[in-house]
C-alpha cells in the first residue's frame, strides 16, 4: 500500500451466486482526500464499501485500508479495523435507549479507554458536531439531521483516518442534507479522508470534489462536479 493512500484496492472481484459485481477493480484514495461514489441502484457500491470493512471478501485481488491488509486480517483482527473506520450510513443505528452523550461514549468504552478520557472525548465529538446542548436528550427526541450529527460525533470518536459514509443525506430534507455536507467537508479539511456513496446528484454538484461512478462492474473517474 503506497505511504500517501489510506485505501487501495489492487485487481479486485467480486461476486454473489455465480455474478460478478466488481471486476478487476483498482482504486486508490488518498490520505485527507474526499471522494463520491456514484453509480445506479444495485451496481455494488455498498458491497465496495463492505470490502473495505471486511464485511465481504473478494473472489481475487487485495484490499488495503487504514495500514491494514484488510483481505489477509483474522477474523479477531476485524474489530480492530473497524475502529479504524469511521462508518455512517443513512439509517442511523443509534441506540434508542442511551442518551446522545452514550452513544458517543460507548463507542469509546468498548475500546477501553479511562472514563476521564471517554467523558472528554465523547464531549468533544459532540462539540465538533454542535450538539453539546443536546448530550442528555434520547435519540428519538432529535431531528433526523441532528441524529446523523451523532452518528458522526460517534464515528469521530476514535479518531479515524478514514469515513465511509454510505448515503448519509439519504433520509433528510435539502436543508438537513445541506449542513451534514458542509460538516462532512468541515471534517475533510481537518485532513480525515471520507469515501461517500451518494444518489443525491445535487449535492455532488453543490460540493464538488473527486468523483468515481461504480459502473460495468468497474469504476470510472468524473470530472468533480460534473454528474
Ligand atoms: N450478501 C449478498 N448476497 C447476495 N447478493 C448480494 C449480497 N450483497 C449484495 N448483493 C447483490 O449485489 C448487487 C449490488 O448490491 P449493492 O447493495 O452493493 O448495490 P448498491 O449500488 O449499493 O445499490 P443501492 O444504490 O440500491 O444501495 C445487488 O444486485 C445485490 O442484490
Amino acid at each position: 500500500m503506497p505511504e500517501e493512500s489510506v485505501i487501495e484496492f489492487s485487481n479486485v472481484t467480486l461476486g454473489f451466486n455465480g455474478k460478478d459485481i466488481i471486476k478487476d477493480l483498482d482504486f486508490s484514495l488518498g490520505n485527507g482526500e474526499f471522494c463520491y461514489l456514484i453509480g445506479a441502484t444495485g451496481s455494488g457500491k455498498s458491497s465496495l464499501l463492505r470490502l473495505i470493512y471486511r464485511d465481504h471478501m473478494p473472489d481475487y485481488g487485495d484490499v488495503f485500508a487504514a495500514g491494514e491488509h484488510v483481505t489477509r486480517l483474522k477474523e479477531k483482527d476485524i474489530p480492530f479495523l473497524r475502529r479504524k473506520l469511521g462508518i455512517v450510513f443513512q439509517d442511523f443505528q443509534l441506540l434508542p435507549d442511551r442518551n446522545v452523550y452514550d452513544n458517543v461514549a460507548f463507542a469509546l468504552e468498548v475500546t477501553g479507554h479511562k472514563r476521564s478520557f471517554i467523558k472528554q472525548r465523547a464531549l468533544e465529538c459532540l462539540a465538533m458536531v454542535g450538539l453539546s446542548h443536546k448530550h442528555s436528550n434520547m435519540p428519538g427526541d432529535l431531528s433526523g439531521g441532528e441524529q446523523q450529527r451523532v452518528v458522526i460525533a460517534r464515528a469521530l470518536a476514535n479518531e479515524p483516518r478514514i469515513m465511509l459514509a454510505d448515503e448519509p443525506t439519504g433520509n433528510l430534507d435539502p436543508e438537513a442534507s445541506q449542513s451534514i455536507m458542509e460538516l462532512l467537508m468541515q471534517i475533510n479539511n481537518r485532513g480525515m479522508a471520507i469515501l461517500m456513496v451518494t444518489h443525491n446528484y445535487d449535492i455532488v454538484r453543490q460540493f464538488p470534489a473527486r468523483t468515481v461512478k461504480l459502473e460495468h462492474k468497474n469504476l470510472t473517474e468524473l470530472p468533480p462536479g460534473k454528474v
